[in-house]
Formats: C-alpha cells, sequence, structure tokens
C-alpha cells in the first residue's frame, strides 16, 4: 500500500540554556492511509514536539528541525508558509488535549464548526446540514439543539466531539490526536475513542494518536512506535508489540498491562525519569534504567533493525544475539 505520511531522519532540537536539548533524533517512520498509528511514550519524551513539527506549528526561534517529513510525496519542511496553510487543517486536521483552548467561548458550538466548512464554497444550507450530520456522525446527542450549545454548556467528551467534527468537515486524510482523551473520565475516553475508530472506517482518516497510555494503543491502534528519549526504540503491529516485545523499555512497559481503569497501564513501573540529552550524546538512551545495559550500551547508539517483517527494534541486545 502507499505511503501517506513518511519520516525520514528527523531531528528536532531546541535551544536550551547550557546547549541544545535533543527533543526527536532519527526518529523514521511510515504512516499508511486509514492506519491507525500511536506514538507511545513517557512524558517528555518528545511525542508533542513531533506531531507539532508535522503540522510545522513549532516556533522557528528557538527550533532546529531536520530530516524529511514526506505527505504524499511532498517534504512539508520545504513548503512556504502560505502552501503549508492550506495542509493545515484540509489536509492534516489536529486534536488536542484540551478542546476549550481551541474553541471560541463566545460563539455557539455549531456555527464554529459551519465557519470551518465554509471555507470551502458551500451553500449556508448545505454548510449547515453538513453541520447536523457530523454531529451525528461524531455521536452527539440531540444534535440539533447542541449545535446551538456555547462551549462552556457542553461537557469535556461533548466540546472534544465537537473538536473531531470540526476536523471532520474539512475532510482531511490524516487526523493528529495529541492526548485526546486525558482530560476526560474513562467512560467518556472509551467513547472518544470509540468514535475516532468508526471515523477511520466511515471516512478513511488515518490517525496517528499520541498518548502515553499503554490501554488507549491496545484500544484503537494498528500500529505502534514507542518512544524514548526522543527516539524511536520499537515499531511493530499492535498484536506483535503486545505478545512479543523486544525492547526492554517496551517489556518493562508491558508489565503495566492495560486494565479497566485509566491508572493501571500508566507508565509508571519503570524506576527514574526520561533524561534530558543535551548535547551530542552516543550510547542508548534508556541505558541507565536498562536492567540489561552491557558496556557497548553506554558508549555506542542503537540503530533500528527489523528483526520479523514489520517489527523494528533499537537495542545491542538484539544486535548481539
Ligand atoms: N519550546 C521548547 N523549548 C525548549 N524545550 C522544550 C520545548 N518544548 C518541549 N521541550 C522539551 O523537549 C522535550 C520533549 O517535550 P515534548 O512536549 O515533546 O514531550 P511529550 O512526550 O509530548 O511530553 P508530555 O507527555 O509531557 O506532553 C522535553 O524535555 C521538553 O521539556
Ligand atoms: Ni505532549
Amino acid at each position: 500500500m502507499e505511503t501517506l505520511l513518511k519520516i525520514k531522519n528527523l531531528k528536532i532540537d531546541y535551544a536550551v540554556r547550557g546547549g541544545t536539548l535533543s527533543a526527536v533524533n532519527n526518529v523514521s517512520l511510515d504512516i499508511k492511509p486509514k492506519e491507525i498509528f500511536a506514538f507511545l511514550g513517557e512524558s517528555g519524551c518528545g511525542k508533542s514536539t513531533l506531531s507539532l513539527a508535522i503540522m510545522r506549528l513549532l516556533m522557528d526561534r528557538n527550533t532546529s528541525v531536520s530530516g524529511e517529513i514526506e505527505f504524499k510525496g511532498t517534504n512539508l519542511l520545504t513548503l512556504s508558509n502560505h502552501e503549508m496553510n492550506s495542509v493545515r487543517g484540509r489536509q492534516i486536521g489536529m486534536i488536542f488535549q484540551n478542546p476549550l483552548d481551541s474553541l471560541n467561548p463566545v460563539y455557539r458550538s455549531g456555527t464554529q464548526v459551519y465557519e470551518a466548512l465554509t471555507l470551502d464554497k458551500v451553500t449556508r444550507q448545505q454548510a449547515w446540514s453538513k453541520v447536523l450530520q457530523l454531529y451525528q456522525d461524531v455521536k452527539i446527542p440531540d444534535a440539533e439543539r447542541r449545535m446551538k450549545s456555547f462551549p462552556n454548556e457542553m461537557s469535556g467528551g461533548m466540546r472534544q466531539r465537537v473538536m473531531i467534527a470540526m476536523m471532520l468537515s474539512r475532510n482531511p486524510e490524516l487526523l493528529i490526536a495529541d492526548e485526546p482523551t486525558t482530560a476526560l473520565d474513562v467512560t467518556t475516553e472509551a467513547q472518544i475513542l470509540n468514535i475516532m475508530r468508526s471515523l477511520r472506517d466511515q471516512y478513511g482518516t488515518a490517525i496517528l494518536v499520541i498518548t502515553h497510555n499503554l490501554g488507549i494503543v491496545a484500544e484503537i491502534a494498528d500500529r505502534v512506535g514507542v518512544m524514548y528519549a526522543g527516539e524511536l526504540v520499537e515499531m511493530g503491529d499492535v498484536n506483535t508489540i503486545f505478545e512479543n516485545p523486544l525492547h526492554p523499555y517496551t517489556k518493562a512497559l508491558m508489565k503495566a498491562l492495560p486494565r479497566q481503569s485509566k491508572n493501571v497501564g500508566r507508565i509508571s513501573t519503570i524506576e527514574g525519569t526520561v533524561p534530558r540529552i543535551i548535547g551530542e550524546y552516543n550510547g542508548c538512551r534508556f541505558a541507565n534504567r536498562c536492567p540489561f545495559a552491557v558496556d557497548i550500551c553506554g558508549s555506542k547508539t542503537p540503530t533500528m533493525r527489523e528483526i520479523t517483517t514489520g517489527h523494528f527494534v533499537s537495542c545491542h541486545r538484539e544486535e548481539i544475539l
């Protein structure tokens, strides 16, 4: 199958006091049309940096980005701001953790979706009936009345549905969802994940979901990339990763298997924290937390290897054995 998004050797550094912080390093991956791909990782491992880079929403001032982010064959990093504006929203949509940040409190929710729709050439009537259709597609009960509600009259889950409807109104081929359910309770979270999956089936939208929650990955993803300290350490089909994790970090994550509760399945079982890598670094970034670390792990950066078809891992043990 063709590739929708192809990331090649992506490297993102932030200028910080004391040097450059390596937030994303040497990340390569492909996302196919209609696929749901999950980035999994602890806080600070570079998930949001990666998604903002795809949308070209990082501040230029203190950020350096190298590598390629190809969307349907075009390197987004080389587009002018004007060209990028037409990709944003129309071809790649994004929803965030807190929909209140993106919704305007002074306009009725339906009006905001309507406004997004009328960016294209449609009549008023077509646009309003499409708003209604979208509200129904994202399963907002009593849609006609809800279109007239203001954002602060809606629950967090309803607001996230409005955001998803707004994104869908532009009919993007890729939806990036950065921690879309973190602010929601478990039941609402399950509903939103269900909606996202059925929208993929109905609209064919590929989804890149960013999460620190293993339960969400199990629930929604086709494939998963495990991030650690800015690097992809393992990638594969969701079943492969859950049944046969190879990287010691992924293995440690799996010890906190997803259950019903929102707190179980979070990454809390590994001692220590994700290191902030300042400047050049040779070695495995996980070495100081790894129970299997040997000498080479502290001095040589491991490379990604394909162990079985589609299952990639970056660990010296896989290179030695
Ligand atoms: N604008 C910035 N300037 C400097 N450092 C930054 C900036 N934004 C993020 N960072 C740092 O880059 C690293 C990656 O941050 P990022 O927000 O991408 O992680 P994340 O995986 O999304 O974390 P979280 O789960 O907390 O959202 C962190 O060490 C963070 O402190
Ligand atoms: Ni984040």
